[in-house]
């Protein structure tokens, strides 16, 4: 049995019906250490016959046998496997990668082996030695002369130590003195028990091997042994996987750097509508957090006002339909994480403070309850029992230049509220100042007590119009208690209505979020184009580099692995623009808020760990959704005609 053998091999071309014969039934033995030359006419199918052996093209009847097994059942895989361990090619135009160095170019064959990076490294270096390129490893294949490249050439085509060598025309390109120096290499090889076959119109070239084959109208016309073959090697015994996702990352970033200027634009692209999305999310937490701010800062948001939902006859006709009662109290009390739950009443005219000749008619008058934060109160302090806290406004009437003057002074309370006979009833107390609240921070108050004395001393039965329920903890724990007090229902209606900033801030807060997002979704535009714009040079990119394509495909890489190049390319166009876009916005996040500080004292741009999550994963999640298509299209090109696309 011969290491190799070729059984009854036939190929076809079809031109449309037509069928073009170019393979008639090929029968050839091989063995290692045999250095064989095939000679033929132009055209008459030496390539296409060296692409059936080296594994390229399966696409043939027939039957090709290494040890004894036929390559007709590998699958796909196996044959990727069969070209990296097996085979290594030598091609008349060399086939170098030209964005790697002559070191890279040998690695990326190394990087399918199961060595170490440093012994990839040192197998490299010594084949290179081989060759007697040791001065050249740092150059790209455009800085070497011909010789050299094809030197390069049988460097990588060694690096994974296969047993059989394929150099379709290694001399094509090259003058005699180079052509001679190939040829020892080759026969070197070949003395080192390898099988090497060589495809050449070179009557020179052929005599230099062991044997000749001649090709004449897709048969074999002739086949002379020279002289005795060299013994075998043994098997190899390098083992060998696909380029692995480290070595195609790392491929990726090399080809971006040698096309630094073109990706430096595409991520510059990428970042704006990533830059975008961050910066409108860190602005609205900012617009968000100051309205909060301004709001909390005078509204205790963990307390909420309920009242009687009740409609605006049924206020009218004066029933006590809107009086809460204690069953109500109780009902909030069982409510969890509520604290406390205060009586209040709210009336709106019909109160008078007097003091000497001056006189204030009130608009409203709510008992104070701890909807009313301690900081609103702008000096003095909150109303206890006989004491009564001004709006700045209502102190004014009665010191217009200083109405802080007013804490500790006397004033006259009138209130006209009628008895259960419906009559009216003048209650009247006089109130010490406890304090000055600022001007927005809602009524003038006094506690629900000072009020029930009043009402006490009149004989008239004061019941609360609504309720402070006062919530433990978080302001998150509000929501939930809201949303309990409002699902009680008398008939179909519900029972109690919210008031009070607490349930404003929540409403308001919604509706920021919504301005935001829809603000960030058209910054997110920008993304579409970003994404557009990858994938067009994604598409570029995988028709420049169809050879190179092929190339690894021939070094043994799976399909796999190409789609892993693209993708890998792409997801360094997604990182990179995440993080210029990442750095741009942090930037104007410092500009904007020492600008914000000083007018407004607050941060007004506030990008959180989250915004910036958000921006680097939708930036690569892009990215890679942009590189399917060319990612999957660079994976089904054909091996063959990708080495040989000009
Ligand atoms: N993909 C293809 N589709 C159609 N015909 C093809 C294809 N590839 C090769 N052929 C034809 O098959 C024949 C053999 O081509 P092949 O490249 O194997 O010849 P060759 O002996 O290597 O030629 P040369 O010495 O000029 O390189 C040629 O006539 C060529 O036109």
């Amino acid at each position: 049995m011969s290491y190799l053998e070729l059984r009854d091999i036939r190929k076809s071309y079809y031109l449309g019906n037509e069928e073009f014969k170019v393979l008639k039934g090929i029968n050839l033995n091989f063995d290692r250490g045999e250095f064989v030359s095939i000679l033929g006419e132009s055209g008459g199918g030496k390539s296409t016959l060296m692409n059936i052996i080296g594994g390229l093209d399966s696409n043939y009847e027939g039957d090709v046998l290494l040890k004894g097994e036929s390559l007709r059942h590998d699958t796909a895989k196996q044959l990727d496997a069969y070209r990296r361990q097996t085979i290594g090619f030598i091609f008349q135009n060399f086939n170098l990668i030209s964005h790697l160095t002559v070191l890279q170019n040998v690695m990326v064959s190394l990087e399918m082996t199961t060595l170490s990076h440093k012994e990839q490294e040192d197998r490299a270096k010594e084949l290179l030695a081989k060759v007697g390129l040791t001065d050249h490893m740092k150059k790209f294949p455009n800085q070497l002369s011909g010789g050299q490249k094809q030197r390069v050439a049988i460097a990588r085509a060694l690096a994974s130590d296969p047993e059989i060598i394929i150099a379709d025309e290694p001399t094509g390109a090259l003058d005699s003195e180079n052509t001679k120096e190939i040829l020892q290499l080759l026969d070197e090889i070949a003395a080192d028990g390898k099988l090497v076959i060589t495809v050449t119109h070179s009557q020179t070239v052929a005599d230099y091997g062991t044997r000749i084959v001649r090709l004449a109208d897709g048969q074999i016309s002739e086949d002379t042994t020279l002289k005795p073959a060299y013994p075998a090697a043994s098997d190899n015994e390098l083992t060998t996987h696909t380029l692995r996702f480290g070595a195609t990352l790392k491929m990726a970033l090399d080809n971006m750097r040698y096309n630094f200027k073109r990706n430096l634009l595409i991520i510059i692209g990428a970042a704006i509508g990533i830059f975008s999305v961050i910066l409108m999310q860190g602005l609205g937490n900012g617009v968000q957090g100051y309205i909060n701010h301004e709001i909390y800062s005078q509204i205790n948001p963990n307390a909420v006002q309920v009242a009687k939902n009740i409609s605006a006859d049924e206020l009218a006709d004066g029933s006590n339909k809107v009086n809460l009662t204690d069953k109500d109290q109780q009902r909030f009390e069982s409510i969890k994480n509520v604290k406390d739950v205060q009586k209040g009443y709210y009336v709106q005219g019909g109160t008078r403070l007097q003091r000497g000749k001056k006189t204030a008619n009130l608009q409203i008058m709510q008992t104070y309850n701890d909807t009313i934060k301690k900081n609103s109160i702008k000096k003095g302090s909150a109303p206890k029992t006989g004491e009564i806290l001004l709006t700045k406004e209502n102190a004014q009437k009665f010191n217009k230049q200083d109405p802080n003057a007013m804490i500790g002074k006397k004033i006259v309370y009138t209130q006209t509220v009628m008895n259960s006979k419906k009559q009216p009833v003048q209650l009247k107390k006089m109130l010490k100042v406890s304090g000055i609240a600022a001007a927005n921070s809602g009524a003038t108050s006094i506690t629900y007590d000072t009020l029930n004395q009043m009402y006490d001393a009149k004989n008239v039965k004061l019941a609360p119009n609504f309720m402070t329920v006062v919530i433990k903890g978080n302001a998150k724990n509000v929501k939930p208690v809201q949303t309990q007090i409002k699902s009680y229902k008398t008939g179909k209606k519900a029972t109690y209505t919210i008031t009070g900033a607490g349930a404003i801030v929540d409403t308001l807060n919604t509706y920021i979020d919504l301005a935001v997002n829809v603000l960030a979704a058209i910054a997110g535009i920008s993304l579409l184009v970003s994404a557009i714009m990858i994938i067009v040079v994604l598409y570029i990119s995988v028709s420049e580099r169809t050879k190179e394509i092929g190339i690894l495909r021939a070094l043994g890489a799976s399909k796999g692995s190409i789609r892993n190049l693209f993708f890998s390319e792409a997801f360094f166009i997604g990182l990179f623009s995440a993080i210029l876009a990442v750095v741009l916005a942090l930037l104007i996040q410092v500009g904007a808020n020492s600008l914000s500080q000083s007018g407004i004292h607050y941060a007004i741009m506030q990008i959180s760990g989250g915004n910036i999550a958000f921006g680097v994963i939708i930036s690569i999640v892009i990215s890679l959704l942009a590189a399917l298509a060319p990612a999957g299209r660079a994976a089904r090109l054909d091996p063959i005609e990708s080495l040989s696309y000009e």
